[in-house]
């Protein structure tokens, strides 16, 4: 019954008797809608094939993914990349836009600014002399050091940073450390540092900083202090003072919304995937797993000892994590939501673009492509991606930008910025010490360099990364 109403119906609005120009019309029709609604919720800079270029630069299509009504985006940017907190995620996006717009950064001669002594403007690569305003952004490790960053950045630089829970930051930072900070090496697992840390802890050893109030070390305050409310105060006065947005890792989508809205950038310049994650344990896990995975096992009680352990960056984190949801609740919280949907929604597009096993990230060793392995750090696997074969060459690069580790990232930019026969010549002084010290020459499976970086952090260069390059241009 319903069948033959609509039938007649059909009959009624003459598609059955369409000619083959009519249906050639629709289908048309049909493809153009489809294409317009990709576009919306896809860039379209993503469907054009060989336009390598900018998400950002294109003009927009709706106001979701495009720039805010009538602000001027903000390009003059320093980003301090605190430790273990989401900022190589965030990094890779500030990387991703300066590129794209040919930004200047000011980059380390290294891979960190002297880290951990305080910043100083001659480790910025190619710097001359104060306040000559050649820098755009700046977002590499350091620790931070007022004076000396206005020094390199233009007076109307957006400082942001980024915090996390001092307790998964310290699960975080003991996994990758483990080797390089004393406390953390002479301890049997987290749990046993947490237990008892000045058996373990001696503020004079370098690289300890890693074991205790380690957000707090990186700007620029001092960590060792005993704490005082008094102080933790005055640390926090100091940190409003000199930034205008703190993020927190774990609202993270949140924070990109909160971000690209003070920066008044396009939405598609923040949606990125997560870098830098420690490999995380299966459940009903082997034992051999476990045994990898035990030291970083924690009681409740040792959850509220590492808090206390770290005290001063406690007190920071609860501070702007109160000053966030003031700031979430001033934007509106149903718009937050709206934007936050729109930004996953992306995400997982551009996962099903881009990633292959639909989107995990995967040990270092199993990425093919070697020149996008991330260093490795360490008692825990540090992740990576692999990019879906057959993508067209726009896709791929804009895919490959998310996806490409900081350290290789940096040197890519270093060489755009810096090509072979321009090296500088250090007009601010010579560095004062080599960053990076090569160790020995290694050949796994070609050209890698193992080097230790001045924090002590071992650090393996590939060799490859010329040759990426020049496979980026080309392609
Ligand atoms: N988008 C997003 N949201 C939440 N958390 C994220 C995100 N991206 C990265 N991460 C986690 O951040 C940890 C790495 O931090 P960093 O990149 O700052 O580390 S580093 O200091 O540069 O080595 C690392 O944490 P752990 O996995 O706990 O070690 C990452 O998993």
């Amino acid at each position: 019954m319903v069948f033959r109403r609509s039938a007649r119906r059909m009959r009624w609005l003459g598609c059955y008797r369409l000619g083959p120009i009519w249906k050639a019309l629709l289908v048309f029709v049909v493809i153009a809608f489809a294409g317009q609604l990709l576009g919306v919720i896809f860039n379209k800079s993503w469907m054009q094939p060989e336009r390598p270029q900018s998400l950002y630069s294109l003009p927009s299509d709706n106001t979701q993914g495009s720039s805010l009504g009538s602000c001027q985006p903000h390009i003059h940017i320093m980003f301090l990349k605190t430790h273990k907190t989401a900022s190589s995620t965030v990094l890779n996006l500030l990387y991703r836009f300066g590129e794209e717009r040919d930004l200047k950064f000011a980059l380390p001669l290294g891979y960190q600014f002297g880290y951990p002594l305080p910043f100083i403007a001659q480790r910025v690569k190619g710097y001359k002399s104060p306040h000559v305003g050649e820098f755009d952004i700046m977002g590499n490790h350091m620790r931070f050091n007022k004076p000396e960053v206005e020094k390199v950045m233009p007076p109307d630089t957006f400082y942001f940073s980024i915090l996390r829970d001092p307790v998964a930051l310290a699960e975080s930072s003991y996994a990758y450390y483990k080797n390089v900070a004393p406390a953390f090496r002479r301890a049997k697992g987290l749990g046993d540092f947490a237990d008892n840390p000045y058996k373990y802890y001696d503020p004079r050893l370098r690289n300890n900083h890693y074991a205790r109030n380690l957000m707090w070390f990186d700007f620029g305050l001092d960590h060792t202090a005993n704490f005082s409310l008094a102080l933790a105060k005055r640390g926090v006065a100091a940190v409003r003072r000199n930034f205008k947005l703190i993020l927190l890792s774990e609202y993270f989508d949140q924070s990109m919304v909160l971000l690209r809205h003070a920066l008044c950038w396009p939405l598609d310049a923040v949606v990125s995937f997560s870098l830098n994650a420690r490999q995380q344990v299966p459940t009903g896990r082997s034992a051999w797993v476990g045994k990898l995975i035990a030291p970083l096992a924690l009681t409740d009680k040792q959850r509220v000892k590492l808090r206390e352990w770290n005290a001063l960056d406690w007190h920071l984190y609860q501070a702007f994590n109160l000053t966030f949801w003031q700031e979430v609740e001033r934007f509106g919280r149903s718009r937050m939501e709206t934007e936050v949907a729109l930004l996953r929604t992306k995400r997982e597009v551009l996962t099903r673009i881009c990633l292959r096993d639909g989107g995990r990230p995967i040990e270092a060793g199993r990425i093919r492509d070697k020149t996008i392995r991330p260093f490795q750090s360490g008692l825990v696997k540090i992740l990576g991606y692999e990019l879906q074969s057959g993508l067209n060459n726009a896709t791929w690069e804009a895919c490959l930008r998310m996806i490409r580790p900081e350290i290789q990232y940096k040197d890519l930019l270093d060489l755009r910025q810096f090509p072979r026969a321009q090296q500088p010549s250090f007009a601010g002084g010579p560095p004062l010490k080599r960053e990076s010290s090569i160790l020995r020459a290694d050949d796994h499976g070609g050209k890698r360099l193992v080097e230790k970086d001045w924090d002590g952090t071992i650090m393996f260069r590939n060799q490859s990364l010329e040759q990426a390059d020049s496979k980026v241009r080309l392609r």
